[in-house]
């Protein structure tokens, strides 16, 4: 894959020609993970390390290499690691808030032409959530695509509906409606993708972005990811997080960075599922969790069909979501296993 492929341009190698100096070249960040980092230029992947003197001079972690980074690299061993000397400034970037009461930011990705934020028009759809991921992208530099996927679940009228309020929000960015069931509006999204620019996928949880990317890609890009050809056999396989797609178009996308953390309690869920919060304020218990309880009208309306299983079971991915989003970071590394547990417990219980 030649640099440019890779989303080299002027500007970077412009930014770059400052850096670089004798014996380093140019490579692009394609993996991060805990301090270990896989480069890729021209020749293929390798492993990469930060230097001791560029560690020494980051005042902080926004200065790190992350995903995306163009990085001033040397090789070693007959090209099978690199070491990093210097991160190229970034054209644009995605970043998010640390966890916690402190304003400080912990940097996701770099230099991004396009974030698609993705909201479905079934359930899911909210124009105050949709604004909050355009003030990250804007404030990034990026240029925001909002693409509305499930449009196979609602009317045209309703469809018609969402984009009068997206419009009367004053939100002027491209907008493209599409069903991943019936294809229609996916081409629309592949013109949009252009060979050597980069893109991500931003939503929150099942509104169709892992269906989509496979339908652009032509295969299970998702799935991949070995590091190849390093010959350690200690190395275990790191998930690649920039990938090209089968037309050119390169994609970003690691766990973690497509929600942003950006669902806070509240926030949204009760417009969306107003239904849903009318019926449980008719559970016999005021705490109920719509498990076993006698006298739950959730279970009821699901029961007799009133409530959609569906939409109770988006309903309550979201809530997770936020739940989670609201916690600390300790908190956060406690609950992981057992809310993921209870989550499917409550699932099952319904079925
Ligand atoms: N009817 C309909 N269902 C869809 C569409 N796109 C995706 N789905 C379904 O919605 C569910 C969630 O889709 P995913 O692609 O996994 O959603 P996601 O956004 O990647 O979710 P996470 O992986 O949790 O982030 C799956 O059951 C899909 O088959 C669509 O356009 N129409
Ligand atoms: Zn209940």
């Amino acid at each position: 894959m030649e640099l440019i492929e890779l989303g080299l341009d002027d500007w970077f190698e412009k930014q770059a020609s400052r850096l670089c100096g004798a014996g380093l070249c140019l490579a692009r960040v394609t993996a991060v993970d805990r301090g270990r980092y896989v480069v890729r230029n021209e020749h293929g992947e390798v492993p990469a390390e930060l230097t001791g003197k560029f560690l020494h001079a980051a005042a902080s972690s926004l200065d790190m290499p992350c995903v995306g980074d163009w990085v001033c690299v040397q090789y070693h061993d007959a090209e099978s690691h690199a070491s990093i000397h210097d991160v190229v400034p970034r054209r644009s970037f995605l970043r998010r808030k640390s966890p916690g009461k402190n304003i400080d930011f912990q940097m996701i990705a770099a230099n991004i032409d396009v974030a698609f934020i993705v909201q479905s028009c079934h359930f899911d759809f909210n124009v105050r959530r949709l604004e909050r991921y355009l003030v990250m992208v804007n404030e990034g530099q990026i240029e925001p695509v909002v693409l509305l996927t499930k449009t196979d679940l609602v009317g045209a009228a309703e469809l018609e509906r969402m984009l009068a309020n997206i419009r009367a929000a004053g939100i002027t960015a491209r907008i493209l409606a599409l069903s991943n069931v019936t294809g229609e509006g996916v081409e629309q999204v592949k013109q949009l993708m252009l060979p050597g620019k980069t893109y991500c996928l931003l939503g929150s949880s099942g509104v169709g972005k892992t269906t989509l990317i496979n339908q652009l890609s032509g295969h299970d890009v998702l799935e991949t990811g070995a590091v190849s050809g390093t010959g350690e056999g200690r190395h275990t396989t790191t998930r690649r997080h920039l990938v090209a797609l089968d037309n050119g178009a390169l994609l970003i996308d690691m766990p973690g960075m497509r929600e942003l953390g950006i669902l806070s309690a509240g926030e949204g869920l009760d417009d969306s599922f107003a239904d849903i919060k009318a019926l449980a304020s008719q559970c016999r218990f005021a705490d109920c969790s719509h498990g076993n309880e006698p006298g739950c009208a959730i279970r009821k309306a699901i029961e007799s069909g009133e409530l959609n299983a569906e939409h109770y079971r988006s309903y309550l991915k979201l809530k997770a979501e936020s739940d989670f989003n609201e916690m600390s970071y300790v908190d956060k590394r406690k609950k992981d296993k057992a809310f993921g547990k209870m989550v499917k417990t409550v699932l099952k219980q319904k079925r």
